[in-house]
């Protein structure tokens, strides 16, 4: 038994751990065996029981996450940020000058703020998590002598791993076993290139020379090795600050929005304060109770529910998503799939089926052989090739490698479009590549004529180029070249510059149907409001022929070649008009996605290749596939468990609905509670007593914010999500300007009517309006929450009953025994009369106006902005 080791504590020491163990050497420079002793492990890996042992006592192979936050912990976070700091102070200060029920109240508030975010939250966010473990990475390891998927988590020290092209090395490893293998670490050392990795001790002390050894987090970028696992989790050399299996952390666009609304809220509040204190001190005022007033108001006007409304909406939206088959990695990029303009997706599996059958194998002449395809499912099942095109090539020819040996390899990539093996066999020694045909061809100098070989000219190159269009176009069939040459080198394993010389084989052809769903998606995605562009990596004869199939304009389809040199200025003017693209290496597929973003788009990417990752970066959405390679879903915001475009569109309906609900909120703080809080202050500076009393208003607030809580579970309207959803500031204010003003003059009504008509006394007159304000900022959910009629569009129950609720309560409060508690006086009949018509009116007005608030929103201001920036000239 080994030592129980903290899991924190390298198992075998690296140098930066930093231990002042001068006896530990960093583990690659220690020999296998050496290694395999310490960490007691044969050549069969370990068994499921040693494993799981393993797991419980070195721990998760995963970030140290911070013991999941316990509930206290949780709450004493929250109370300890601004707003419920503010909070806070306001309860003692109320509390300390004897205002106990003020004080209460705040602290009300605050728990309720805090109760809320901690109980709905907690439980949104366990169920999104749930989820997203629901589509973890999951690693190759040896157990119990045979190679098995197992999560990424449950790898410990000892274990014997596969890693092949795509995927991400999921824990410190020492080589065993190597095959043309290469990792890009640039994620861990900044190196951008990949770098061979194969067995045998290193001296060097530094990571970056560890040719032996492989780091968590780095990229198969080729090959395939089999690795021994020394160190897991937060053991591992770069731990978790710069995994590529962390998720991504940046801010959403969306996020910037939320902080940069609360920043304005927090400044208007502050100005609104300001004045109405300085003008207490100048009419001489008593200061407390102004101080009392002006706190009341800021309390007020914080939209304290903001956060729990958010992340309550985005972790349901989360839910309802995955029931739609899409499991969300990242909460806020819900949003963004909602404000997605243009979706860019790779080809094969999405708009086609995955499963691509060969169909035909045809030799120089053009006659059909079985030869070629049989040359190539050699270089595809000895080059441990995984692609859709080669498990086509496999099914076609089964037994291919009957009689052949694998000598060496040099991979597949997607910059060269070819990979080649060298085998040898029946014909001796022989270097066999395959990969686009325009990049093979290029390499070939002869072709072969039955037994005999015959100089291949420009001519016949050209004849080979025109046969692939020629399938593509007239058979749909997408064509790989397969060229060879004899291999008389010494050595085994072949690169780049021995890539030369070779003699033309011929092709092999496959079908590669569309889906029969896809167009439908596409129209789908196109009544939705978005652009559809395919970025592939296949021929562009290939992709327009496919777009024309499921319905998207290909009249022009550009080419990696066409795109090289074109300015990024150039190119995001093309970009707006080209929907299809072909031949783009893994690099021109993001930078389309840059071009894209530049001219204002927001853009979604689905993909599931190691050539997709770099794309599925730069986008501001990555939808990757469940069964993608491991960088790819790394990359992802989302993961779709159907390979489909439909489910895409569904997704997309529930991002806006999210939207949608979290809108609504903010649009109601931003009008009619705004409006009050305004008139409220307005009041203050007139009337020779106070409009309302610091705990009349703090008890509006609270009620307030109990009638919002059912706005996440709300129902929206089909119309409502038809279009990208986009935060808009600017109309927002335009939305509030309308509606704030809208109910200060009813409050202004209200004013009037109570001072001139029934001579109200100031309790009288603080009842009637805290029951006018109250009836006013709730009932108008109901307006605000539709763009359509209120009675044509139902709210959920549980949102009726929230505010209804505490506008009952509100309503009977005065009436009751509790009125004194809160200085309130029952109001007279007729002045309640009054109050109800008033109320009535001003909901009448609030749905007569929204419409001409609201379409502004959704296009008038759009237009306008994007107008502007056409004539500025600038691109945002
Ligand atoms: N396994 C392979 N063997 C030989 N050639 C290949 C292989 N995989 C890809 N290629 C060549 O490289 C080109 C680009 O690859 P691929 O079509 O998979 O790119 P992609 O961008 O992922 O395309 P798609 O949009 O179809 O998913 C292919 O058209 C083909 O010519
Ligand atoms: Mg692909």
């Amino acid at each position: 038994m080994i030592q129980p080791v903290h899991a924190a504590e390298p198992i075998i020491s690296a140098p930066t751990g930093n231990r002042g163990e001068p006896d530990h050497a960093p583990f690659w420079t220690r020999s296998i065996d050496d290694l395999r002793a310490t960490l007691r492990c044969g050549d069969a890996g370990l068994s499921s029981a040693e494993a799981a042992d393993r797991l419980g006592r070195y721990g998760l192979n995963a970030d140290v996450v911070g013991k999941s936050a316990s509930a206290l912990r949780t709450i004493l976070r929250r109370l300890l940020e601004p707003l419920s700091l503010i909070l806070l102070a306001a309860a003692l200060v109320s509390a300390g000058t004897g205002d106990l029920v003020g004080g209460s109240i705040i602290a009300t508030i605050l728990i309720l703020s805090i109760g809320l975010d901690t109980v709905q939250e907690g439980h949104a966010i366990r169920a999104a998590d749930v989820l997203r473990k629901s589509v973890a990475l999951t690693a190759e390891v040896r157990r119990d002598g045979t190679y098995a998927q197992v999560p990424v988590g449950n790898v410990v020290p000892g274990d014997m791993i596969r890693v092949r092209v795509g995927d991400i090395v999921p824990a410190d490893g020492l080589v065993i076993e190597s095959d043309a293998f290469a990792a890009n670490e640039a994620a861990l050392t900044g190196e951008p290139y990949p770098v061979e990795k194969r067995p045998g001790p290193v001296t060097g002390l530094s990571a970056s020379q560890a040719s032996g050894a492989v780091f968590r987090g780095a990229v198969a970028q080729t090959g395939e090795a089999v690795v021994l696992v020394i160190n897991t989790g937060a053991a591992t050399i770069f731990g978790a600050a710069a995994s590529a299996l962390n998720q991504p952390t940046e801010t959403s666009p969306f996020q910037a929005d939320l902080r940069a609304y609360g920043l304005l809220v927090m400044r208007l509040t502050m100005a609104l304060v300001l004045v109405v204190l300085a003008t207490s001190v100048f009419f001489g005022r008593p200061l407390l109770q102004s101080l009392l007033f002006a706190v009341a108001l800021a309390v007020g006007l914080t939209p304290e529910l903001l956060p729990m409304i958010t992340t309550v909406t985005l972790s349901r939206g989360a839910i309802r998503m995955a029931r739609r088959k899409v499991i969300v990695k990242r909460l806020v990029s819900i949003h963004d799939l909602g404000a997605m303009t243009v979706l860019c997706t790779d080809k094969t599996g999405t708009l086609t089926s995955a499963h691509i059958t060969l169909a035909q194998s045809i030799a120089c002449s053009g006659t059909l052989d079985p030869r070629p395809s049989r040359l190539a499912a050699i270089a595809a099942i000895l080059g441990g090739d995984r692609g859709a095109l080669d498990a086509a090539l496999v099914e076609g020819n089964p037994t291919a490698t009957s009689g052949w040996t694998l000598l060496g390899r040099h991979a597949f990539d997607f910059n060269r479009r070819l990979g080649s093996i060298v085998a040898g066999g029946l014909e001796g020694d022989v270097l066999i590549a395959k990969g686009a045909p325009d990049a093979i061809i290029a390499l070939c100098t002869a072709s072969r004529n039955g037994g005999a070989n015959s100089v291949m000219e420009d001519s016949g190159r050209a004849a080979v180029l025109a046969r692939v269009k020629e399938l593509a176009e007239k058979d749909g069939l997408r064509a790989i070249a397969v060229a060879s040459r004899a291999w008389t080198e010494g050595r085994r394993d072949p690169g780049t510059a021995d890539e030369t010389g070779l003699v033309f084989e011929g092709l092999c052809a496959f079908a590669d149907p569309p889906k029969p769903t896809a167009a439908a998606a596409v129209a789908r995605l196109a009544a939705q409001g978005i652009r559809l562009k395919i970025l592939s990596g296949d021929d562009p004869i290939v992709v327009r022929r496919l777009s024309g199939l499921v319905g998207l304009d290909a009249r022009r389809v550009l080419s990696g070649a066409d795109i090289e040199h074109l300015s990024d200025d150039a190119l995001a003017i093309q970009v707006r008009s080209v929907h299809a693209y072909g031949r783009l290496a893994p690099d021109q597929k993001s930078r389309l996605v840059r071009a894209l973003q530049a001219g204002g788009a927001v853009v979604g990417y689905l993909g599931d290749g190691i050539n997709d990752a770099p794309a599925l970066k730069a986008a501001n959405i990555g939808l990757s596939v469940s069964g993608a390679t491991g960088v790819a879903q790394a990359a992802a915001d989302m993961i779709l468990l159907d390979q489909d475009l439909a489910v895409v569109a569904d997704g997309v309906e529930e991002g806006r609905r999210t939207f949608v609900n979290i809108l609504k909120y903010i649009r109601m703080g931003m009008s009619s509670n705004f409006g009050n809080m305004l008139s409220m202050a307005a009041a203050s500076l007139f009337l020779p007593f106070l409009p309302m009393l610091p705990t009349q208003i703090l008890l509006n607030n609270l009620l307030y914010d109990i009638s919002e809580i059912g706005i996440p579970f709300d129902s929206v309207r089909p119309e409502a999500i038809v279009r990208p959803q986009r935060w808009d500031m600017h109309a927002l204010i335009r939305f509030a300007a309308v509606m704030g003003p809208l109910s200060s003059v009813f409050d202004l009504f209200t004013f009037g009517g109570l001072i001139f008509l029934f001579h109200a006394s100031p309790p009288e007159f603080r009842t009637a309006w805290f029951l006018e304000s109250m009836a006013t900022q709730i009932l108008v959910i109901f307006v605000i929450r539709t763009n359509g009629r209120p009675w044509a569009d139902r709210p959920k129950p549980i949102l009726v009953a929230t505010s209804l609720g505490a506008l009952l309560v509100a309503m009977a409060l005065p009436f009751t025994p509790a009125a004194a508690l809160f200085g309130f006086q029952t109001p007279p009949l007729a002045m309640t009369g009054g109050i109800i018509l008033l109320v009535l009116f001003y909901l009448m007005f609030a749905e007569s106006l929204k419409r001409a608030a609201t379409t502004k929103i959704l296009n008038g201001s759009r237009h306008r902005r994007a107008k502007a920036r056409r004539q500025k000239g600038v691109s945002t």
